[in-house]
């Protein structure tokens, strides 16, 4: 990306703030003249006091000279301050402003994405918070250059430049010779960096999604006394980075010697010129004074230019990795315009074939019919595809091959918004927003009032638990045990009452009291819905009214407990597994005894 396509995918961001700019530009302009005053009132001094010491005259004679520059000097001042500050202020309105519509588009964006895009590698939260924050804050440091340096110090450049040319040509000359050396070294410099840039880009990414990751993994680090371990990772982390970011530095330093050197040699050859040019009576002392100055003005914006192209690059780095996340197209989620009076929840699935998109093959030529109003249990080991199936019964993803339809229509034909609103899922993990209880539950139904809350959290169990807790629904929701944190997700489910619920593994990180309580209350919600269960609890799956056992993405095995049970297939040795990991016949031994 180029820094004028950067600048042309800004400007629907910088658009809605066009008078703050032309205002912005009208004081660049102001400030550019103003800034001339300086070696004007030099030139105008030195030359009035030479004059003055010529006719021997002294302080009584030069008093109305030291009045009239201090006035001229001290308006310019007062001028310049409201200039800057009205600049300086204008510039951040508008970069804080585009930043705050930059990071909006984005989380705007990310929200519409399939989950194919989170679980791409590059998007991993870390590194995708990473790739936001910095591409928000390189491209609005980019636009506060352009307002706040670039502008106002290439306006004061070129109007010194203009006046040096009409003060003579050769002076001229020479500051204008400068320019192109230091272009062109701040070119080379910027190309050395390219590099080490990128790997810098990189290298921030996983120190700071290493860092996140270490966070979340804390208890088993501490649990295996790995702190030694992991601390050694991120040191290494650390070194290259360190590594990458001192080259950077040593490179800048190297090449910031070399400009300051031909900065010099300007100064210098000016000087000369000047000198030349006064002692062959073309001009007046002052103009030694003048000159410098006003190379000065001429040089300032070319000190900078390093430091500019330096955030131009950070921008041409970070806005890449920033406009792909806005611009992943393909990531947003087709929706269908079907949008249901009701749903029951009759799925039919032939031949569905499906893998990730890292390549993985997930699922194998499918068939399968999920009836409305019954619960259908998903059996299978570990990594046998149950949750992908389901992942494509929602919509999360759409199958490679193969026809998927809901209640006889295709399933890609329904408006996502209104089918998942028919949805209710309850995960073996659920996710807890921060807040409270009462904020966790209502997630269901936003508009749902606290007796609805607690109807909901009474037939979740949790009711009576909650109560209990000093602030009651008002409590820290991330407070809560697994096994509480689990019902406010089946709370959750109670107050949506959607017509199709999907259960995974549910109850597996539940005590057996809960368990027990929870297969109570899911009991009363499969009620005339269509439910689908992933479980590896025999309880769950006895109570089916047909299970499908999956094995290797594909369908092993079909039909009622019963029936499968005497197939003497898969589905027979997990279950007499699951009863032997039970300890069935001491179970039965020890009931037997009552
Ligand atoms: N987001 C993903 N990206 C790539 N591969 C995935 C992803 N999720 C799952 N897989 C792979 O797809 C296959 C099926 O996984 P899935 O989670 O559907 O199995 P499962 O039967 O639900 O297992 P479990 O009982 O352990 O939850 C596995 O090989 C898994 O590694």
């Amino acid at each position: 990306m180029s820094i004028w396509q950067i600048f042309q995918r800004l400007q629907p961001y910088v658009k809605p703030y066009y008078r703050q700019i032309i205002f912005a530009l009208f004081l660049t302009l102001l400030g550019a003249i103003t800034a001339q005053v300086n070696p004007w009132v030099l030139r105008y001094t030195v030359d009035s006091v030479q004059s003055m010491l010529d006719k021997q005259w002294g302080i009584i004679q030069g008093k109305e000279l030291l009045v009239r520059i201090s006035v001229i000097l001290f308006l310019k001042e007062i001028v310049n301050s409201l200039i800057v500050f009205g600049q300086r202020y204008f510039g951040e309105k508008i970069r804080i402003k585009v930043s705050s519509d930059l990071a909006q588009e984005a989380v705007s964006r990310i929200l519409t994405y399939n989950l194919a895009f989170f679980s791409d590698n590059d998007n991993q939260k870390g590194k995708l918070q990473t790739r936001i924050d910095r591409g928000v804050e390189s491209l609005t440091k980019l636009i506060q250059n352009f307002f706040i340096d670039i502008l106002p110090l290439f306006a004061n450049a070129l109007v010194a430049l203009v006046i040096m040319f009409s003060a003579n040509f050769y002076v001229g000359s020479i500051a204008l010779a400068i320019l192109p050396i230091y272009f062109w070294i701040s070119f080379k410099q910027a190309g050395e960096l390219q590099g080490v840039r990128r790997k810098l880009k990189r290298q921030r990414e996983n120190k700071s999604s290493g860092l996140i990751n270490l966070i979340e993994s804390i208890i088993v680090i501490k649990s295996f006394v790995r702190e030694k371990f992991e601390g050694e990772k991120q040191y290494q982390t650390q070194m290259e980075l360190m590594e990458s970011q001192l080259k950077t530095r040593r490179t800048n330093f190297a090449y910031d010697g070399i400009k300051s050197f031909i900065e010099q040699i300007g100064v210098v050859l000016i000087i000369i010129l000047t000198a030349y040019l006064v002692l062959d009576q073309q001009m007046s002392i002052g103009a030694i004074m003048f000159h410098i100055l006003l190379f000065n003005n001429v040089s300032a914006p070319i000190r900078q230019l390093h430091r500019i192209y330096d955030e131009m690059n950070d921008a041409l780095t970070y806005s890449e990795g920033f406009f792909d996340i806005l611009d992943a197209d393909n990531a947003v989620e087709i929706s269908g315009k079907a949008v249901p009076l009701s749903l029951k929840g009759d799925y039919q699935l032939t031949n569905v074939s499906f893998a990730y998109p890292n390549g993985t093959k997930a699922l194998h030529n499918i068939d399968i019919n999920i009836k409305s109003g019954q619960t259908t249990a998903l059996v299978g080991l570990s990594g046998a595809g149950k949750s992908t199936l389901i992942n494509l019964l929602i919509g999360f993803y759409a199958p490679d091959s193969g026809t998927l339809t809901l209640d006889g229509l295709p399933l890609k034909d329904y408006d996502l918004p209104a089918l998942r609103n028919s949805i209710g899922m309850v995960l073996q993990k659920n996710h807890i927003f921060k807040g409270s209880i009462a904020e966790n539950i209502r997630y269901g139904k936003m508009d749902a009032t606290q007796e609805d809350l607690e109807a909901a959290a009474k037939q979740a169990y949790l009711h009576e638990q909650i109560m209990e807790l000093p602030t009651k629904y008002e409590t820290d929701a991330q407070m809560l045990s697994g096994g509480q944190q689990q019902r406010i997700a089946i709370a959750r489910l109670f107050l949506k009452n959607p017509p199709i619920i999907f259960l995974d593994e549910p109850t597996a990180s539940l005590d057996a009291i809960a368990t027990e309580q929870i297969k109570n209350s899911l009991d009363a919600i499969k009620k005339d819905r269509t439910v689908v269960i992933i479980s590896h609890s025999l309880s769950q799956i006895l109570d089916a009214d047909q299970t499908y056992v999956m094995k290797k993405g594909r369908i092993a095995e079909h039909g009622t407990h019963i029936e499968l049970y005497e197939k003497n297939g898969v589905y027979r040795e997990i279950f007499d597994a699951s009863a032997r990991s039970l300890n069935l016949d001491k179970m039965i031994e020890l009931i037997g005894k009552d």
